[in-house]
């Protein structure tokens, strides 16, 4: 790891509980995207948005860790993907997920940006720049970056590495969160709710399109007014919910109808994990199976999926010290032969 920048901190007052951060300006500084990074994430984001929009009849899937606690596990997961890639490039559009915000149901680690050492000591500025460094190492293997934004203030350490963005289940009704998404130049899938509500989705989607104004962080930390031009590039991301799973026939026919109803383009992207697998990350693969039908049927609405996968599979309680690598600390995942496999089937089937 280098060694920790220098920050002036001379007109800041700092105490205790007022610990100062680098600024997205410093860090840009430090980890800076080179001309040809930026136009290689450009091309990534417009692949996205093909896919989006019909041009590119490519399954879109957002892979990898539920959230990442060892950047040097993650970078070996992100190699394994570009080898995959090769062979599953011409059906499957491969993301990975860099998740470094978790937000959590109640309390818990709340992710490599906040706690890296993964022991309560919260170096959020090492947090910030070993994230940052991750993602711009992933974005130069030449993979596109997916996140979920979860802390506005944090956005603009990472926005400009980031080829696709979630906003989570319990931040999609955020007005603060919809303001965040209108700026952004990366598509954004919206979650439905964790009660499995659509409709906050949907509104998101709606107001994430539009123009704002909104309060904001200028790269050098000062508090401006941002105006944003709105993101038309969203889309509805099926997680399921309290009372089950959203991603069988029914329930995709019904968010068509709901997309359709509000004026807005039927996409959708269903996340295998979550209530969609009611956490059981083996049952990722009877979901994904379930939509592949389903765009083989003709579903052209479904144009992508989450799978949430790590080196070994399942999850280990975050105990410093003990931790077995490759393993989720979070929510249960797949193995990568298992994640490998099915992506091979479905790239497979989706060649007819
Ligand atoms: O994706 C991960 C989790 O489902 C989400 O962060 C909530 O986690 P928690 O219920 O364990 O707090
Ligand atoms: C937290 C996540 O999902 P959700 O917002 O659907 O719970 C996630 O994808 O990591």
């Amino acid at each position: 790891m280098n060694a920790p920048m220098t920050l002036n901190t001379a007109d800041r007052t700092e105490s205790p509980s007022h610990l100062a951060l680098p600024t997205p300006a410093d860090l840009r500084r430090e980890l800076p995207v080179e001309p040809p990074l930026a136009e290689r994430i450009a091309a990534q984001r417009q692949a996205i948005r093909d896919i989006l929009e019909g041009r590119d009849d490519r399954l879109l899937v957002v892979v990898g860790p539920c959230s990442i606690h060892d950047p040097a596990a993650a970078l070996a997961y992100a190699e394994h993907l570009v080898a995959l890639n090769r062979r599953v490039e011409d059906r499957l559009l491969l993301v990975m997920r860099v998740y470094v915000e978790k937000p959590r149901t109640t309390v818990g680690w709340k992710g490599l940006a906040y706690d890296p050492h993964l022991d309560g000591s919260d170096d959020m500025a090492g947090g910030l720049t070993i994230s940052r460094r991750l993602m711009r190492d992933i974005a130069a293997l030449g993979l596109p970056v997916a996140t979920e934004l979860l802390q506005p203030m944090a956005a603009a350490y990472f926005d400009d590495l980031i080829a696709w963005a979630a906003i989570g289940a319990r931040t999609t009704e955020s007005q603060i969160h919809r303001e965040l998404a209108s700026g952004l130049e990366a598509a954004v899938g919206f979650k439905n709710a964790t009660d499995g509500g659509i409709g906050v989705a949907i509104d998101a989607m709606r107001s994430a399109a539009h123009a704002h104004r909104h309060f904001a962080m200028d790269p050098h930390g000062g508090p401006v007014m941002r105006e944003t031009a709105g993101n038309p590039h969203t889309h509805l991301v099926l997680r399921g919910g309290h009372a089950g799973p959203n991603y069988a026939t029914d329930s995709v026919a019904a968010s068509r109808r709901a997309l359709e109803d509000a004026g807005l383009p039927a996409r959708m992207l269903v996340d295998c994990s979550h209530a969609n697998s009611a956490k059981d990350h083996r049952r990722q693969p009877e979901v994904l199976r379930d939509v592949l039908a389903q765009r083989l049927a003709g579903e052209t609405g479904l144009v992508g999926v989450m799978l949430e996968g790590h080196l070994a599979e399942g999850k280990q309680p975050l105990v410093p010290g003990g931790l077995r690598y490759g393993v989720s600390i979070t929510d249960a995942c797949l193995g990568w032969e298992d994640t490998a496999a099915l992506l091979e089937e479905a790239a497979r089937q989706l060649r007819g």
